[in-house]
């Protein structure tokens, strides 16, 4: 499905409810699988926590989780660690190009039998699942946190618990206490020092309900639509929490620098556009602790034509797509000049910004979410719109609310 979008309004007034974290959600559904005492509400209704539940529940010989790469490596430890079950782990295209060895060794350090069924060190998996014994093992932290909380999650239930020694330069950290924090929430004991986590095991809990914050990689579009508007608009999201377990939360400080202040209530967060800074006031931001929000930002920097230098962006390149070519090549063709490295994005301010330029979207999500605020300033069409649904299916029926004309091409 390609859409045109427009919104001729300046000015918007308006609240939304975002469903949770996709990331809260995925880490929960695995703890609820290791746990049965536990009760989730609020859990996300993106297709990667659907696909997360029911790869848990299906009992089925071959789980295919499509695009979902927490699901992706989350349940490569989950599996590795049920004794007498096999199962073939697989997922898109796309993920079969995305990498695990590192996960892969480091599950099999501790004993884990899992064969690679098409190319080394990409999924899909044949995971042959066993009792692991040890609880010791060292990995690469640079590359993808996700390997370090597959691990984490799974570690109360091994024997003897786990200790991780992280190597080199640790990617992605929030995500990494948000798993340690869930861990703890259910009783579990940890430690993180150093480059040194260790787990406690945990045979059984006390029954918990556990209430997951809002997706803050979801508010970041309306933190966009914010900064692109005028003063005086106000968007309120809800449910939100001032302490919260979600890297993106940093948006809150970030989009200062866009004039947008947050207020925080009980459970709502309001976006209030309150100032318009200097466009020729360049932004520099190092997104190595929330790379997910890396498209919103370059894009409402483009949109307001600020030049901006983003760092800390190795990650980009394995996610849904090459995010940085991706951004590259798109926002080029609205009339960027933009240069990309492996790690690191820089726009220059720019004064234009051309009409009617249809955005490939990549089967990444946040490539058709973070161009459409740009509707705000002129009509964009995304190609393949219906792709939001991996982590916000009601992403287009939000933005209708926000009085964004969708047309159907
Ligand atoms: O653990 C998680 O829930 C996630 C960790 C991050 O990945 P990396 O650690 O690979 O950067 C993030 O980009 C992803 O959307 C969700
Ligand atoms: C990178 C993302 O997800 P995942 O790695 O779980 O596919 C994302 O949602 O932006």
């Amino acid at each position: 499905m390609n859409i045109k979008i427009s919104n001729s309004r300046t000015r918007i007034n308006n609240d939304i409810r975002i469903t949770g974290s996709k990331s809260e959600s995925n880490r929960l559904l695995l703890l609820q699988a290791l746990y049965p005492q536990i009760k989730i509400e609020n859990l996300s209704n993106s297709d990667d926590s659907v696909l997360m539940q029911n790869a848990l529940t299906s009992g089925s010989e071959v789980v295919d989780i499509h695009h979902a790469g927490t699901a992706m490596r989350f349940l490569t430890a989950f599996f590795a660690t049920r004794e007498g079950r096999e199962v073939v782990l697989t997922g898109s295209k796309r993920m079969t190009e995305r990498p695990i060895k590192i996960l892969v060794d480091a599950l099999e350090q501790l004993g884990a039998e899992i064969e690679y069924t098409q190319e080394e060190g990409y999924p899909p998996l044949k995971i042959s699942g066993k009792r692991l014994e040890k609880n010791k093992v060292s990995l690469q932290a640079n590359v993808s946190s996700q390997y370090i909380s597959a691990l984490l999650l799974v570690a109360p239930r091994l024997k003897n618990g786990l200790e991780l020694t992280l190597e080199g330069k640790i990617t992605s950290v929030p995500y990494i206490k948000m798993t340690l924090a869930l861990l703890n929430e259910i009783g579990v004991e940890t430690a993180f020092e150093g480059h040194v986590i260790k787990v406690a095991p945990l045979e059984e809990i006390d029954p918990v309900t556990l209430t997951v914050e809002s997706d803050w990689s979801s508010a970041s579009y309306f933190y966009s639509i914010a900064a692109l508007c005028e003063e005086g608009t106000e968007i309120s999201l809800s449910s939100y929490r001032k302490s919260s377990l979600q890297g993106d939360s940093t948006l809150s400080e970030l989009y200062r620098s866009f004039g947008v202040e947050t207020v925080f209530d009980t459970k709502t967060i309001t976006l209030k556009k309150e100032n318009t800074p200097d466009p020729s006031e360049k932004i520099s931001f190092d997104l190595s602790n929330a790379p997910d929000i890396a498209q919103t930002i370059a894009v409402t920097c483009f949109g307001l034509g600020r030049g901006c230098h983003l760092t800390g962006l190795h990650t980009l390149k394995i996610k849904e797509t090459d995010r940085l070519e991706a951004l590259k090549t798109e926002l080029s063709k609205l009339g960027a000049s933009i240069k990309v490295t492996d790690a690191e994005l820089f726009l220059e301010p720019s004064a234009t910004i051309r009409k009617n330029i249809a955005i490939p979207t990549y089967n990444d999500h946040r490539m058709a979410m973070a161009f459409a605020p740009l509707g705000l300033k002129v009509p964009i069409i995304i190609e393949e719109a219906e792709v939001v649904s991996k982590s916000y299916p009601d992403f287009w029926k939000d933005m209708e609310k926000l009085d964004f004309r969708i047309e159907s091409l």
